[in-house]
């Protein structure tokens, strides 16, 4: 029988004493559950053996209902009486062979480990999944052991086998679970990294617990997802990212774009719900940079005017909107002559300055160029299309080492396969339409839904998968404007089909469809 796997992604793990006054327990069980906890461990240290075994029985009715695990801490006893899925131990309490022996093989058996003699012993005690900390000194527990730390986290989940699921616990909260998830990954091999976090008062003291969960999970998803893909989701993610993006209201998209798509782009930003702008007027930059919560801008140098005449444009309006908010930049032609291959490569220095938030988006010869490579372009279509296994290998390495190389840029490179890279992970995007060639400005616009959708994103793992969301279903819509009967005349009744398609809420059914493959490089 295979060992048993529990979803640590958020683990609550409860206290009664912190509860909000006038809220019970097994409600405020249900709605954390409801606001995305996967997991949950009866944790009362002032109750009789009859009321622990009372209360867990009302809990654990709740979280069968819910599809949830439910595990005692510290008694064996406890957990058999009541019923449910398993118990979390320490050092203190019954060891892990003879509570695995008492409880059976399907049983959830936790372990708490605080230090690396711990680990040893813990290796050899075989839970089912280790509870790691206190990472941060905290309160709930006041015997707690020395704090981790981040970096003592990191070492010692680089003694943990990729097999061992682990969460981390102590002093967890939203101002912080963001950066112990990315921690975990920063020096550790993907492999060897936090599944989940465990987190008592945070959640318990919380009068509103549903969406309280539902904002710790989404800044511990994208990690979890960023290492183990297998162990979230995908589908549901990036459902969620796709409805996301207008959480803090609609994204403004600013865009300085060539003359040929201005309509096109302001429609299918309206089309996926976000709001377009138009303005080379350099005077007002920094306003409307600041213009919301969540604005990016869209770089395009389709009608570029000549390296003096656009530089100080572009610079000015990235400069601008070096405030947090997303640059989405379009090298349009940047192969084709001297002049746009060096203004290419100037914006994408300054884009390199930038952290992690630009994101360069072009067709083959555009990335090629970008790139360094040798590469010849008639004018501002794609330089050859992409084709064959090995071709793809190349240009995903090719890909993958200009993200590299622009220190936390993510490239997308548009063709038959779409190549999305941020330097550490790669992905193969296979949807799209070949009509989409034929109709002017529909490889600009994508750029604006990339600058929508990447306002789902809430840490640098997350822009790539953003980016990777906002390229499928922009390439699934059309797709399926071009293939859903009746079929379209000719490529100008497709457009519209397309931008119609653009504009309907995004469902489970269509991210099922879209053909995403990872690749190592
Ligand atoms: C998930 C998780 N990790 C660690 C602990 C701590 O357990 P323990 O060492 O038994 O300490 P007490 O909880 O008994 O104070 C935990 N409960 N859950
Ligand atoms: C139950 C528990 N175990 C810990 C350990 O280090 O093993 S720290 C802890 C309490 C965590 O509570 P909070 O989320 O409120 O900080």
């Amino acid at each position: 029988m295979a060992p048993p796997n529990p979803d640590l992604t958020l683990y609550l793990v409860t206290d009664s004493s912190l509860l909000p006054p006038g809220t019970t327990l097994p409600e405020h069980v249900r709605a954390s559950i409801n606001g995305g906890v996967t997991i949950v461990q009866l944790r009362e240290k002032k109750l009789s053996t009859a009321a622990f075994i009372s209360l867990g029985k009302q809990v654990h009715a709740i979280t069968k209902e819910l599809g949830v695990p439910l595990l005692i801490n510290d008694r064996v006893d406890v957990s058999l009486a009541v019923g449910c899925e398993g118990v979390h131990v320490g050092w203190d309490d019954m060891d892990c062979q003879t509570a695995r022996k008492i409880l059976g093989p399907d049983a959830i058996i936790g372990l708490s480990v605080s230090n690396k003699e711990q680990l040893a012993k813990a290796l050899e005690a075989g839970p089912t999944y280790l509870g790691v900390g206190p990472v941060y000194a905290t309160p709930t527990k006041p015997d707690h052991n020395t704090p981790l730390g981040l970096d003592g986290l990191q070492q010692l989940l680089q003694h943990i086998p990729a097999n061992l699921p682990c969460c981390a616990i102590g002093g967890i909260n939203a101002q912080n679970a963001g950066t112990v998830m990315n921690a975990s990954r920063s020096k550790t091999s993907p492999a060897s990294s936090l599944n989940g976090l465990a987190i008592v008062s945070a959640i318990m003291a919380s009068p509103e617990p549903a969406k309280t969960c539902k904002s710790l999970k989404s800044l511990i998803v994208p990690s979890i997802l960023y290492k183990n893909p297998q162990k979230v989701n995908l589908t549901s993610y990036l459902l969620q990212m796709l409805r996301n993006f207008r959480e803090n209201g609609p994204p403004l998209i600013h865009h300085i774009t060539n003359n040929v798509s201005k309509t096109l782009h302001a429609n299918v930003t309206l089309a996926i719900g976000a709001s377009p702008i138009m303005s080379e007027n350099e005077s007002e930059f920094q306003d409307l940079a600041r213009l919301g919560n969540s604005v990016s801008l869209v770089l395009n140098m389709g009608t570029f005017l000549g390296e003096e005449a656009t530089k100080d444009l572009f610079i000015n309006a990235i400069k601008a909107h070096n405030c947090g908010n997303y640059i989405v930049f379009d090298p349009v032609g940047a192969g084709a002559t001297e002049s746009r291959r060096n203004f290419a490569r100037t914006i994408k220095e300054a884009g390199a300055t930038l952290g992690n938030s630009m994101i360069i988006k072009g067709n083959e010869g555009e990335i090629l160029t970008l790139a360094g490579e040798n590469v010849s372009m008639r004018g501002v279509d794609g330089a050859g299309a992409n084709s064959g296994r090995e071709r793809e290998r190349e240009l995903a390495a090719i890909v993958s080492k200009l993200a590299k190389d622009c220190r936390g840029s993510t490239i997308v490179m548009t063709g038959p396969t779409d190549i999305i890279s941020d330097g550490v992970k790669t992905f193969l995007l296979r949807n799209g339409d070949p009509i989409q060639t034929m109709v002017t400005g529909i490889g600009c616009v994508l750029s604006s839904v990339i600058a929508a959708i990447l306002w789902s994103s809430k840490s640098f793992s997350d822009k790539l998968l953003a980016t990777v969301a906002a390229v499928s279903f922009f390439n699934l819509s059309a797709e399926l404007a071009a293939n859903t009967e009746p079929r379209p005349a000719g490529p100008a009744s497709w457009a519209i089909r397309f931008v119609d398609m653009l504009s309907k809420e995004p469902t489970e059914d269509l991210v099922r469809q879209f053909r995403i493959e990872e690749i190592k490089v």
